[in-house]
Order: structure tokens, then C-alpha cells, then sequence
């Protein structure tokens, strides 16, 4: 066999409700005794967050709070972040929150000892070598969403507030040391978001799944990480306290994340921008391109996806599937189209110019020209395919 491949699974996760019991031995393992614990104002004030606060304080662990976290996070949160980091002496970092706080953790923690900017690591080419791996803080991520998997990966995804873009940052050794998944944390999400994020983990798990590329371990990791959503996607949102869901998703989204290191593709390539623009959710953006972007790509993915069909229980095809899509995203209150989003054809064309440039673009199964972002994007704003 003559094939050449990449593949990363390390990160341990310790997983079970009630399991952030174990945050101050997990930043111990990770080395840390000093943590900044990076989260967003949404989740600052709650009772499980202080709870895992206290955790920390009470095994002596100098532990101060930074939650300068927006939704689709930017340059500055990080930045502010870096400052926070060394002001406050913090040997690490605790990431706690959806895949806005972890990529501000990571980042933060990535950047800590880093002399080149930040940009230089956007995940283009090679430049992610020229880091300094000595200068990378460890890292104990607590994921409270179930969406990006953000807590197994190496990449963040921060807006440039400049040129207004979604960047991948990237670098292998950003990886949480330990990830603490607890499906208690999940609980009060809200069934909106609840429903938004666990379409980005079903997002990670299809695209990453079409992907080209040898990568059968991700292809059977994705594989099931559909059937986890397919069960217990409806299952989470329609209850909130379901431990065996919220739990089943996080499983999920840990899954989606670890499968896409074999790529993404079109439905994060027009995502990104979108995003970037019009400040949408990035799951809830994904889960309105779906439909359009496989049925986009049928061509090159019909038999792929109709052994998928198969393997979730429906009828073996490619129309079964897409059937399916589109039932669970009508079932837990997805837009079908962009109106959805409040996105018009307005900035059509600075869209189709940032999707064919998106890292993701490159993993879409058919190219992705400017013609074929526009078709995509009209799909989606008409509902037709
Ligand atoms: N690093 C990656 O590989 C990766 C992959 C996909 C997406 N992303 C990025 O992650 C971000 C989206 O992350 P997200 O979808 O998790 O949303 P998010 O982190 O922006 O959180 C959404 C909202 O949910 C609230 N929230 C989170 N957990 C809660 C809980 N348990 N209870 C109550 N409220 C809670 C937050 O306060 C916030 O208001 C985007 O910037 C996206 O681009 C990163
Ligand atoms: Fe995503």
C-alpha cells in the first residue's frame, strides 16, 4: 500500500457526570498550579461555574476568572486574555465553556510565549513550524456546549476584526493536555443552542466523513458520531436534563472534532464568512447550509452516503439521508433557509470570495469555485435544491 497519513487521537478525557469533581486534580496532571480560567459572560455568574471556581480555590490553586469572551470570538479577547495570563503569573490555563471560551483558552495559552503574531499562525501552509513549542501554556478544557469538539482539537477559530474574516489558528501542540466532559455542565444550555451547537458536531462528523482522503479511522469515528446525533441530537433538545443525551452529544462533538482532522469542507467554507459578517451562530449558519451544500456535492458522495443511510438505519440512499436532514432540522426549529439568519444577497459576492478561500474549502468533495459558493448560498436563501 503506498498511501501516507496523519493520524492524532491523544487527548485523554475524563468523562461522566459529575466528573468536574476532578478539575483541580486534571490542572495538577496538566502541570498547572496557577490557572487563568477563561469562560464567557453568559456563563460567569452561574452556579456551576463558580462552583468549579471554588473547586479550584479550595485545593490552592491561584485561580483568577477572565471572561472578556464574545460569541465568535476576536483578536482582542485573546489579547486581553495573553495580558490577564501574565499579570496574574498563570502557569496554564482552564478552558470552560462552548467553542467561544476554549478557543480563547487555547489561544490565549497557544500565544503565551509566542514572539510572532497571532496571524501567523492561521492555518495556511507550514508557518504553524516557525512556533515555539516551549512557549505554549498547558491547557485543561471543560466543554459546556456540545458543538465544535473544540476541547480534541488543535485549531481555534478567531475573527479577524480587521478584514472582518474567520481564521483558523493552528498548532498541534494546542491540544488540552486533559478535557473534563461532564454532561451535568450541559444542562441549563439553552434547547435553541442546545440544538444549534449539536448541528455543528453533526456538521463536523458528515463533512469530515465526505471528506477525499485516506483516513478510514476518521471515517468510522465520524460514522458513529452521526448515529450519536441521529439518537440523541432530538433526545437533548426536547430535554434538557437527559444526562444519557447531554452526555451521548458530548461524545458526539468530541467525535466530530477528532474526525475532521481529515478536512472539512463546503458547509464551514460558507459558514465562516457568514458568521464573520452577520455575527450568526456558527452552528445554527451550518445547519441552514447542510442540505444545500450535499446536495451540491451529490455527485462525488452518493455512495458514501448512502452506506452512511445504512449504517443509521434508513433506506441505503443518498435521498433517505437527505430526507432525514432535513425532518431533523424541521424537529428541533432550524430555518430551512438564511432568512432564518436575517442574511440577504447583499454581500453575495464578498461570501463567495471568502468560501473559496476558507481552509475548509479545500475538503469539499467537488471544488469550490465563486460559481459554485453563489449556487450554494442561492439554495440557501430560496429553500430550493
Ligand atoms: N475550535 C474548533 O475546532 C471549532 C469548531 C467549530 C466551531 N468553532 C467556533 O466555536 C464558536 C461557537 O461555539 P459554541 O457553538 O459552543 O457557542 P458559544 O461558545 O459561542 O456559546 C453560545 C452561548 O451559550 C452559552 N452557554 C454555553 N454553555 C452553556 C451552558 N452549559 N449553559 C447555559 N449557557 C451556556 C454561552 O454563554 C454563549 O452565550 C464559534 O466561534 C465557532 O467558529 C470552533
Ligand atoms: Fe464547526
Amino acid at each position: 500500500m503506498t498511501i501516507r497519513a496523519n493520524w492524532n487521537y491523544p487527548t485523554p478525557i475524563r468523562f461522566g457526570a459529575g466528573r468536574i469533581s476532578e478539575l483541580a486534580d486534571a490542572c495538577r496532571v496538566a502541570g498547572i498550579e496557577r490557572p487563568l480560567f477563561v469562560t464567557d459572560p453568559g456563563l460567569v455568574d452561574l452556579p456551576m461555574t463558580k462552583a468549579a471556581v471554588a473547586l479550584l480555590k479550595e485545593a490552592g490553586l491561584g485561580v483568577e476568572v477572565f471572561s472578556d469572551v464574545r460569541g465568535n470570538p476576536v483578536e482582542s479577547n485573546v489579547y486581553a486574555g495573553i495580558e490577564a495570563l501574565k499579570l496574574g503569573d498563570h502557569d496554564g490555563v482552564v478552558a470552560f465553556g462552548g467553542g467561544s471560551a476554549l478557543d480563547v483558552g487555547k489561544t490565549i495559552a497557544f500565544m503565551a510565549g509566542q514572539t510572532r503574531p497571532m496571524w501567523d499562525f492561521e492555518d495556511v501552509g507550514d508557518w504553524w513550524t516557525r512556533a515555539d513549542p516551549t512557549g505554549i501554556a498547558p491547557i485543561v478544557a471543560v466543554p459546556t456546549t456540545a458543538g465544535t469538539g473544540s476541547e480534541v482539537g488543535r485549531a481555534t477559530v478567531i475573527t479577524n476584526e480587521e478584514s472582518h474574516t474567520k481564521k483558523v489558528i493552528f498548532h498541534p501542540l494546542m491540544m488540552p493536555k486533559v478535557v473534563i466532559e461532564d454532561p451535568e455542565l450541559c444542562v441549563g444550555l439553552p434547547a435553541t443552542i442546545t440544538a444549534w451547537t449539536g448541528m455543528d458536531a453533526l456538521a463536523h462528523c458528515i463533512e469530515a466523513y465526505c471528506a477525499p482522503g485516506w483516513h478510514p479511522l476518521a471515517d468510522g469515528v465520524a460514522v458513529e458520531g452521526v448515529r450519536l446525533c441521529k439518537e440523541f441530537l432530538p433526545r437533548a433538545v426536547k430535554t434538557g436534563t437527559d444526562i444519557e443525551a447531554r452526555g451521548a452529544m458530548l461524545a458526539a462533538a468530541s467525535a466530530g472534532a477528532t474526525a475532521f482532522q481529515k478536512g472539512l469542507g463546503g458547509i464551514h467554507a460558507m459558514s465562516h464568512p457568514v458568521g464573520a459578517l452577520y455575527d450568526t451562530h456558527h452552528g445554527l449558519t451550518n445547519a441552514v447550509f447542510m442540505p444545500y451544500v450535499l446536495v451540491f456535492n451529490r455527485a462525488a458522495i452518493e455512495e458514501k452516503i448512502a452506506r452512511l443511510a445504512g449504517y443509521l438505519g434508513l433506506e441505503p440512499s443518498f435521498d433517505a439521508f437527505l430526507a432525514w436532514i432535513l425532518d431533523l432540522r424541521a424537529e428541533i426549529g432550524i430555518s430551512p433557509t438564511l432568512a432564518g439568519l436575517n442574511v440577504d444577497a447583499s454581500r453575495l459576492d464578498e461570501i463567495a470570495a471568502m468560501a473559496i478561500v476558507d481552509p475548509t474549502a479545500g475538503g469539499n468533495p467537488v471544488e469550490l469555485t465563486t460559481d459554485a459558493a453563489k449556487a450554494i448560498f442561492h439554495m440557501a436563501l430560496a429553500g430550493e435544491m
